[in-house]
């Protein structure tokens, strides 16, 4: 079989892009996951899918791991697909909506970088103190499309992130599904820096969009810091968090960054 991709990554976080608009592709979770080996496939954190809208949409965005699991959101993949899925169109336009498992995202597309509109933020918990991997931490958690354990740490660089991210990422207190795992310092007001263990990569990646939202939204609990708030990414990028408080819950969630084509290709599956 001779399948045709594009690549492209969100701010380091890179995915294989299909067109399945015809629905013709039926991927095993085997096959996603050779796709996105790194040496022996494509290589990637994820596959994305292409595919015609249920309920009036313009489009359906399909989103796997590395692992070939399926899962609700991607935030730099959403950023891709918006790219990628307007490309396909015979006139690209500048913003478009997609259903996703997370519900309905809208993007705005100007000049390469991708604004999408998230999913309301739900799952808030009180932070708890949890011996992640012998150390004790205070972990926050808030679920952006997808589940975040976020702990706030003094020196990024310091973090085992394989180990501290494996171990909250399995950690009990997020079982049976689990958690992405993210490590967050303040740089200044308005400014964090953030590393993250990615459910379903079951590894550090360069940048994780619902990650990179969930940082944000927590910081802002914890400091009171106003909208928009920037967070720089492990691959070097910054990424902008808006958002706004309705209620005392969080609304109108925005994340803003780089989604950009690298390749075309034919693989032989
Ligand atoms: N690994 C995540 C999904 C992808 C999230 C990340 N790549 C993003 O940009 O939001 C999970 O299984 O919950």
């Amino acid at each position: 079989m001779q399948l045709k991709f594009t690549k492209m990554n969100g701010a380091g976080n890179d995915f294989v892009m299909l067109d399945n608009r015809d629905r013709s592709l039926s991927l095993d979770p085997s096959r996603i996951a050779h796709l996105c080996d790194r040496h022996r496939g494509i290589g990637a954190d994820g596959v994305l899918m292409v595919e015609p809208s249920l309920h009036g949409a313009d489009f359906l965005m399909r989103y796997y791991n590395a692992d070939g699991g399926e899962a609700e959101m991607c935030g730099n993949g959403a950023r891709c697909f918006a790219r990628f899925a307007t490309s396909l169109q015979a006139k690209p336009s500048e913003e478009v909506s997609f259903e996703t498992l997370a519900g309905l995202i809208r993007a705005q597309i100007t000049d390469g970088l991708v604004t999408i509109a998230m999913s309301d933020p739900h799952s808030h918990r009180p932070p708890e103190t949890l011996d992640v991997a012998g150390e004790e931490m205070e972990v926050h958690f808030l679920n952006t499309g997808v589940p975040h354990a976020v702990a706030f740490v003094s020196d990024l660089e310091a973090v085992d992130v394989r180990k501290a991210g494996a171990a909250l990422r399995y950690h009990q207190a997020f079982a049976p599904k689990g958690t992405n795992a993210n490590f967050v310092q303040t740089i200044e007001p308005g400014l964090i820096a953030i590393r993250t263990y990615e459910r379903g990569v079951e590894d550090e990646t360069l940048a994780c969009g619902t990650g990179v939202c969930a940082a944000a939204l927590l910081y802002h609990l914890k400091s009171q810091t106003p909208s928009p708030i920037s967070v720089k990414v492990r691959g070097g990028d910054t990424l902008q968090v808006g958002f706004e408080k309705v209620a005392g819950n969080f609304r109108k969630v925005t994340l803003t960054g780089p989604a950009d084509f690298v390749f075309a290709g034919t693989i032989t599956l």
